[in-house]
């Protein structure tokens, strides 16, 4: 039996995702189909790692007004559930996906997180941490949890011993990579952002990538969407593309691009198996909404379909 794997969502969302012909910003739009479930990107790396085979925990801030939606899906999961309530209601994000596969995110608001609940909730992640050795830690910020904060947690998570898998963006990301991450995967947009510079060509994305892993992160990944992952690590670098898929939904790919990640590397899988599994628990994602690998032997189907290379 592996050893359980935690993951830490401080902001989580029930994710409201709605599909439409085209958005007609400013007039009436008649959504043709809609789902409400609970979500955020630490919750739905827990799912996948689930039905990949793993032994999993979650954590995080939940609101106590809206909390059961969570619990009761951490239970049909069998996800061991470490989740602090605090007054409020858990934030609702609005997904809206186009027939062109576009989606526009409204991502509202969470609930506001007291001094003493975020030293309580610290006090508890701490301790839980020692029964985990990969830890993800993903997703946005709640209000009264700073950049700064977060990055504290995940360095104090790493000093305990723990490999961080850092998801994250904007202040957060820039903040987080102080803490050196045992893993952070941006997708390429929050790169640039946060290099300051378009990072348009798979040279420039290397060279961002190389300068990280020489600051000190292990892993580097980078996603680009249906154009695939650059991974950088051990002084190597590797690129996977997917196949072209038919997109239902793309909100979740990243997380199952980590979770693919983070499963790959607790069972001490080579990185071409990692970037395989990776890259087809993420195309098996864009084509449903939410997240999730029903299918094992469609599962081992996409593996044999991703094109992985090592980049001279
Ligand atoms: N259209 C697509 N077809 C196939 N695979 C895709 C597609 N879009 C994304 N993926 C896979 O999912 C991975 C993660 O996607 P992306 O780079 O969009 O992450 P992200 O922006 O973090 O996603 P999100 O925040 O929506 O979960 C990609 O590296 C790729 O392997
Ligand atoms: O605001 P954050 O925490 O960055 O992102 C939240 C979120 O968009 O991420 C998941 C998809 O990755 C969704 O389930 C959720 O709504």
């Amino acid at each position: 039996m592996s050893k359980p794997l935690l993951t830490v969502t401080l902001n989580p969302a029930l994710d409201l995702t709605g599909h439409i012909g085209q958005i007609q910003v400013g007039s009436v739009n008649v959504v043709k189909s809609g789902s409400l479930h609970p979500a955020g990107k630490g919750i739905n790396v827990a799912r996948v790692l689930r039905d990949l085979g793993a032994e999993v925990a979650v954590s995080g801030i939940l609101g106590a007004g809206n909390q059961q939606a969570f619990r009761d899906l951490f239970k049909q999961y069998g996800l061991t559930d470490h989740f602090m309530a605090v007054p409020g209601d858990t934030r609702i994000n609005v997904k809206m996906v186009e027939e062109n596969g576009d989606v526009t995110d409204l991502n509202f608001p969470g609930v506001a997180v007291a001094d003493d609940e975020l030293k309580e909730f610290e006090a508890r992640l701490l301790r839980q941490a020692e029964q985990y050795e990969y830890i993800v830690f993903a997703g946005s910020l709640p209000r009264g949890i700073s950049a700064e904060a977060s990055r504290d947690l995940i360095a104090k998570l790493q000093q305990k011993g723990a490999k961080v898998l850092f998801d994250s963006s904007k202040e957060a990301l820039v903040k987080g990579l102080e803490a050196k991450p045992f893993l952070i995967k941006p997708n390429e947009v929050e790169l640039a952002e946060w290099a300051g510079q378009p990072l348009d060509t798979e040279e420039a994305l290397r060279a961002q990538a190389e300068k990280l892993c020489a600051e000190g992160i292990a892993n580097v990944v980078i996603s680009r969407g249906a154009d695939g992952v650059l991974w950088c690590a051990d002084g190597e670098c590797w690129a996977a593309k997917p196949p072209r898929m038919e997109v239902v939904s793309t909100v979740g790919a990243g997380d199952s691009m980590v979770a693919g990640f983070a499963w790959g590397l607790s069972q001490g899988m080579d990185k071409e198996q990692i970037l395989r599994l990776a890259s087809a628990v993420s195309a098996l994602a864009v084509t449903q909404i939410g997240v999730g690998v029903p299918n094992k032997q469609q599962l081992a189907d996409m593996m044999a379909r991703i094109d992985v290379k090592r980049l001279g």
